[in-house]
């Protein structure tokens, strides 16, 4: 049994392209309907043939929904939300993608207030844009984590959940305030340390860019990887969720000068002790079957 048989995705970058190739892949009967704010990637999009019908304004895309599902940058919800209020179907179900989810709730309640609403979060994808950047397969053996508030109709949870499931992906409920808490740690901090180590490097005087380029083996490529990642989606998740990052980032910042301080003052024993842990902790990541490979980090499987 489908979940639904009409599904509408505003946002065809990345994400939402990867989400429609997926729908299409594995299950085929639903009818896509697409819509992004920007003319070229609607043009870019339509040859492509994840959507059924890609319209250009939002309005038009949400009229016959069932489900529509915003994959635009975090800070552009509750705009989008405002453009399809009066065209949204009463009985639709309205979700999103984004990076943070106490926001998100936030402005798609505000905007629509009578509709269900059930934010989520699929925990994958890379550090490209745009429509040509999407795949299938994106979702398979990751975590999608949804965010209900609690007044969310079992049902509805039930038909997303299935939803994502027949993606490929692995569904987990989480309060909206503790997902923004875990992602902060797992996902935004790791990508405000990447941005800043890439920026730092690139800065030093003693150091020349070709100097960086040529000798960026290992440890700094990973980090140029993730630098590369969206500007826009970037700025809009830490202006988002503003304060659990900033919790994590004074922890980290403690954490950090307790190291130079063992480094200072000679303590190898510290330092040791500190590196055995997080060796272990990786160890316990691969065990727990995520594999291993660095593609695959973080799939369920
Ligand atoms: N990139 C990732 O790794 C990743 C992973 C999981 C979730 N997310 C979340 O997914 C969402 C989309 O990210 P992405 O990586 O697909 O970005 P993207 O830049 O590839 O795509 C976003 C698309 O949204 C469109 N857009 C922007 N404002 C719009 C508006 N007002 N109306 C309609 N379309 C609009 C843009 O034109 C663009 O095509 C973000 O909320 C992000 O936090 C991203
Ligand atoms: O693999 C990457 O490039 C990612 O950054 C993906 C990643 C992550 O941090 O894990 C980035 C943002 C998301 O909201 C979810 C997934």
């Amino acid at each position: 049994m489908l979940p639904f048989s009409r599904v509408t995705i505003i946002g065809l970058g990345l994400i939402g392209s990867s989400v429609a190739r997926a729908v299409k892949a594995n299950m085929p009967n639903i009818r896509i309907t697409g819509y992004d704010a920007d003319a070229m990637v609607r043009e870019r999009a339509r040859p492509m043939g994840f959507c059924d019908d890609i319209t250009d304004n939002a309005a038009t895309a949400v009229i016959d929904a069932e489900l529509v599902i915003l994959c635009v940058p975090v800070g552009a919800m509750a705009m989008v939300a405002g453009q399809i209020a009066h065209d949204l179907p009463a009985e639709a179900i309205i979700s999103d993608v984004g990076s943070c989810k106490q926001s998100v709730l936030q402005a798609l309640s505000s905007a629509l207030p009578h509709h269900v609403i059930i934010p989520a979060h699929p925990v994958a994808g890379t550090e490209k844009s745009g429509p040509e950047a999407g795949f299938a397969t994106l979702f398979k053996g990751r975590w999608c984590i949804l965010t209900p508030p609690e007044n969310a109709p079992k049902s509805a949870i039930e038909q997303l959940s299935t939803f994502w499931r027949n993606v490929g992906a692995e569904v987990d409920i989480m309060d909206a305030k503790h997902h923004d808490m875990v992602l902060a740690v797992t996902s935004h901090l790791p990508h405000l340390i990447a941005y800043t180590i890439v920026g730092t490097a690139n800065d030093l005087e003693e150091v020349t860019q070709s100097e960086v380029i040529k000798y960026s083996a290992g440890g700094f490529r990973d980090f140029t990887r993730i630098a590369a990642s969206d500007p826009v989606m970037w700025r809009d998740v830490f202006l988002s969720n503003k304060e659990a990052v900033l919790e994590m980032l004074q922890r980290f910042s403690e954490d950090l000068t307790a190291l130079q301080r063992a480094i200072r003052y000679d303590k190898g024993d510290e330092l040791e002790s500190m590196f055995s842990r997080t060796r272990n902790i990786r160890q316990s990541i691969v065990e727990q079957g995520q594999d291993d490979a660095a593609p695959d980090f973080g799939r369920k499987h």
